[in-house]
């Protein structure tokens, strides 16, 4: 548990909160997305299209069992909130709850014509095809650093910071919040976004990767497309410059949060580079495949990652296995929702008070998509407040935040 005592968590209810627009608007929205991308039958569009009415006034709907092999850890998880309605569980169960329904409701686990469709896979794609050329320039960047820094320490370390800086900013690519259709938020310059970092504790995360020498890093990874691809970039340049020995991806189990990768997207992501005609993608994509096939590249997916618990309450094996890391970095805005367990904390509360639990340094790579903060000085928060008055949910502040 957090040493702090745990404040309420979000919910819906809040008049005027990004939670409330979120269950009352972008999640009925994200279901009718899902009727328009797929052929689903018409009677699974007719059940997704009750649900998207429901959201906003109405109860949970039960889940029926569909053979998932988490349905009766699910079955516990529901328990407290049966015949309560959306709005007023917590926003982090409804969200977690609704994307497990969507799976429920699409057939997704049930043997059939519909097992295993990804049901945000075109959004999933589209976001590949829309960043391409982000993407190219990334991977030209990546293999320069690659081939300079064996000679050069210094060049290490600065490879290293810009990566992480991609890995951070790709985050802002987000298709929960922003249709791959709708625009290209790939495009961005690292230099010119450093007065957008509210907290960089970037250098001493490069200190803590470049000491730990033939050790092992643990990605709690977030988001497919654009996101995966600077994630992979950063991962290939740990494994490809022998900065570490060995990088573990933990990834979702089950389609989730709109583009939430799965294993079966970094395969897709390296298909997808290995199959364009720029041959800096191409060496990219041998490389990881190298790494895969030598198992100093691992991926691992875990039924806690799609789960609507906090963080604090990962079970002992996973915990375990994160304890072999030297650093656990952690991907995205729900990913951090869930180690605060999406509570109201004070902003100014300091992270290394909540995430006592882990058993290993972890530093978080996260734009701010949420009402969830913490460790900003109450100057930041308030010259925020007067110049940008939704920098809390529009993705363009980060934080880079160590616990170590
Ligand atoms: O992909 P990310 O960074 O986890 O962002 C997804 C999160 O952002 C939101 O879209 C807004 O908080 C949530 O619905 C979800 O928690």
């Amino acid at each position: 548990m957090p040493k702090l005592p745990v404040p309420p968590p979000l919910v819906g209810s809040e008049i005027g909160s990004f939670t409330e627009f979120t269950v009352t608007e972008r999640m009925p929205a994200i279901a009718r997305r899902v009727i328009a991308e797929n052929n689903f039958s018409s009677e699974i569009n007719t059940t997704l299209e009750n649900l998207a009415t429901e959201l906003p006034i109405g109860y949970l709907r039960p889940l029926f069992n569909d053979t998932g092999v988490d349905i009766s850890a699910w079955e516990k998880y529901l328990e407290p909130y049966k015949n309560q309605r959306w709005l007023d569980v917590p926003w982090f169960f409804a969200e977690t709850y609704f994307y497990r329904l969507i799976l429920n409701i699409t057939n997704y686990f049930r043997p059939g014509e519909w097992q295993e469709i990804d049901p945000f896979n075109l959004q999933k794609s589209q976001g590949l095809e829309t960043s391409l050329n982000s993407i190219i320039l990334l991977g030209d960047r990546v293999n320069n650093w690659l081939d300079k820094s064996q000679l050069d320490e210094k060049l290490k370390q600065t490879a290293l910071i810009a990566l992480l800086y991609f890995s951070l900013w790709g985050n802002r690519v987000d298709l929960s919040l922003w249709s791959a259709f709708d625009n290209d938020r790939s495009r961005f310059d690292i230099e010119s976004q450093l007065a957008h970092v509210l907290v960089d504790d970037t250098h001493k995360a490069v200190e803590l990767l470049t000491s730990s020498q033939e050790g092992r890093i643990d990605f709690v990874v977030d988001n497919a497309g654009f996101e995966l691809v600077c994630d992979l970039c950063l991962v290939d340049f740990l494994l490809s410059g022998g900065v570490v020995e060995q990088v573990y991806l933990h990834l979702k189990p089950h389609p989730t949060f709109v583009s939430d990768a799965m294993i079966k997207d970094v395969h897709y992501t390296t298909k997808f580079l290995a199959t364009t005609s720029n041959q800096q993608m191409i060496s990219l994509a041998q490389r990881l495949q190298k790494h895969l096939a030598s198992g100093r590249l691992i991926l691992a997916d875990n039924y806690f990652w799609t789960s609507p618990l906090a963080f604090w309450e990962i079970p002992n094996s996973l915990k375990n296995e994160l304890a072999k890391s030297s650093l656990i970095i952690i991907k995205g805005d729900a990913n951090y929702r869930r180690l605060l367990g999406d509570r109201h904390w004070d902003f100014t509360t300091n992270i290394a008070d909540i995430v006592s639990y882990l058993p290993v340094p972890m530093v978080a790579l996260r734009t701010l998509k949420s009402e969830v903060a913490v460790g900003l000085k109450p100057e930041v928060i308030e010259k925020l407040a007067k110049s940008d008055s939704s920098w809390l949910t529009n993705g363009q502040w980060g934080v880079v935040q160590l616990v170590a």
